[in-house]
């Protein structure tokens, strides 16, 4: 089997025009467009691309996007006080702070600190909460991502069996979550996992998120399954290469992701969907 390709680019793009659609109405109907608080703390040049990236989608759809930028050395109280103005700010609808933070400040803290319904990154515990209960709000933008891109190819999700590797709060879990929550038949493993080619061998859907270059042979792949790839990391040559090797990969899978282009275009989609929805939810509530 040659494996047909899954786009992210081309679906981010898809969604990004339904979304200024939405916001076209909105304006037209007098409404203000969603506004999106970005905080970026410190110099990491990975961090500086994707904040950019992330208010150039803002601007395609129509949002107004806003950048604090804070030097490496803001304390924690300095930023707390930050997302306390951002909370209060009836102009803002969603607060999103890029991961990593500087090893001075608390990642859990300034998490816990924004309101759940400006938690556009679907982090906090009270979203991570409803996601477990099967009542979701705000939903983690990678794995909200990937849930969309296997709509995409039209395969019915009750009843498969689907690995993820890696258990990290941002993918990860909140991944294996929303593939319970389809009814797939969800593994997680990690770095002690026993076996883990023979848990891949048995997966119709894969998830791989180990921060490892193309740490997933093809050998390891059932012949159809879907292969999502979440890792970006740079090889030897300073290419961006995916957890998984592709080559071998789309050999045997039914359809896969590719690095670039896959996964990290539909993170910042599903960025877009959730300060649409934050903003929904703030009209709302100002309604009452
Ligand atoms: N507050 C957050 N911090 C981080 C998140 C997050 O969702 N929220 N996720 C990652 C980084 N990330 C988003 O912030 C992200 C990573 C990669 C991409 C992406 O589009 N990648 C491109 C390649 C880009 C390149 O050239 O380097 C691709 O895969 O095609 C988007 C978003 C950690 N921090």
């Amino acid at each position: 089997m040659t494996a047909q390709l899954l786009d992210g680019k081309s679906i981010a793009a898809d969604i990004r025009q339904q979304i200024k659609t939405r916001v076209d109405a909105l304006l037209a109907a007098g409404q203000r467009a969603p506004g999106l608080a970005v905080v970026l703390v410190g110099e990491n040049p990975a961090s500086q691309v994707y904040v950019r990236n992330k208010r150039k989608a803002c601007a395609e759809v129509g949002f107004r996007s806003e950048l604090h930028e804070l030097p490496a050395s803001t304390t924690q109280d300095e930023l707390l006080a930050l997302i306390d103005r951002l909370n209060a700010d009836q102009d803002i609808d969603g607060i999103l702070v890029q991961l990593p933070l500087p090893e001075q400040i608390d990642e859990t803290l300034v998490t816990e600190r924004i309101l759940p319904t400006k938690d556009v990154d679907g982090f906090h515990p009270y979203n991570v909460g409803r996601l477990v209960l099967r009542m979701p709000l705000l939903r983690p933008c990678t794995p909200k991502g990937v849930m969309t891109m296997l709509e995409r190819t039209g395969q019915p999700l009750a009843g498969l069996d689907a690995v993820v590797i890696g258990q990290s709060n941002i993918v990860g879990r909140p991944m294996a979550l929303e593939l319970l929550a389809a009814r797939c038949t969800v593994t997680i493993c990690h770095s002690r996992t026993k076996d883990l080619a023979e848990k891949v061998r048995g997966a119709d859907i894969l998830v791989a998120a180990v921060g490892r270059p193309r740490f997933v042979p093809g050998e390891w792949i059932k012949e159809g399954a879907t292969v999502i790839d979440v890792g970006i990391n740079r090889n030897e040559d300073g290419k961006l290469v995916g957890d998984v090797d592709f080559a071998s990969c789309a050999e045997r899978a039914a359809w896969i992701t590719p690095v670039p282009g896959g996964v990290g275009p539909m993170t910042i989609a599903s960025l877009l969907e959730n300060t649409l929805q934050a903003a929904e939810l703030h009209a709302a509530s100002q309604a009452h």
